[in-house]
């Protein structure tokens, strides 16, 4: 019994979804995490939000905070037009291996580069050293207490553009009350909230969406 339960997470990806098929990743994960032991993956109901968004937006360049064992960026992935870039931030090395993993039994790697460190530390290096402009689309799932400061880091390092689509997971639930207060109060955000459940659980939770506004 891997020690683990990202290990043990992965392990069931890897006898149960099928190669090359980012859907039934997902939906291992989903019955794994369901069944057997939560985890903090989106999961399916924001997950399906989540979706609908990306497929809205239909980005060119699109960032994650926070990638975990890899779930929401094989959501993401799968949705994403052919060239579109797709960067994903890490601070656990354990988890980005994990998901490393799972992105390449997705096949869905040739279309995500995951980033391995602190968000406060890559997002001034996106535009040097990842040859980034602007983002069209940003799903913010890390650390909460991260959410305002690395919002604000993304303004000010000239990240977000006219339109760019930033997607926050937990804004209830464990909840991220200093993030909601700065972007429903900032005239530059445009502000909807999306009322669901905490992954796998009866749990009051929501993601909010903040469009810049320039
Ligand atoms: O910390 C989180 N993410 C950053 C690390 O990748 C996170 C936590 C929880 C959660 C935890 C503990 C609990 F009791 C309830 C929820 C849920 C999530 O969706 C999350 O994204
Ligand atoms: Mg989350």
């Amino acid at each position: 019994m891997p020690q683990i339960k990202e290990q043990r997470i992965l392990d069931y990806v890897l006898q149960n979804a099928v190669k090359g098929d980012p859907q039934s990743v997902v939906d291992a994960i989903d019955k794994y995490c369901s069944e057997k032991e939560w985890a903090m993956n989106v999961g399916n109901e924001k997950g399906l939000i989540l979706d609908k968004i990306v497929s809205e937006t239909n980005p060119s360049t699109a960032l994650e905070l926070g990638t975990y064992c890899g779930y929401s960026g094989v959501r993401i992935a799968q949705l994403l037009k052919p060239g579109a870039c797709f960067l994903t931030v890490e601070k656990n090395p354990v988890h980005a291996a994990i998901a490393k993993q799972i992105f390449e039994f997705a096949g869905v790697q040739e279309k995500i580069k995951i980033l391995e460190g602190s968000s406060e530390e890559i997002i001034p290096q996106l535009k040097s050293k990842h040859k980034v402009n602007t983002f069209d689309f940003i799903f913010i799932d890390h650390w909460s207490d991260r959410y305002t400061p690395d919002t604000k880091l993304l303004e000010e390092c000239g990240l977000l553009k006219q339109g760019s689509v930033l997607l926050a997971d937990n804004v209830i639930y464990p909840g991220a009350p200093d993030f909601l207060q700065y972007v429903r109060n900032c005239s530059r955000y445009e502000c909807t909230n999306y009322p669901s459940h905490l992954e796998y659980m009866d749990k009051e939770d929501a993601l909010e969406k903040a469009v810049f506004k320039g």
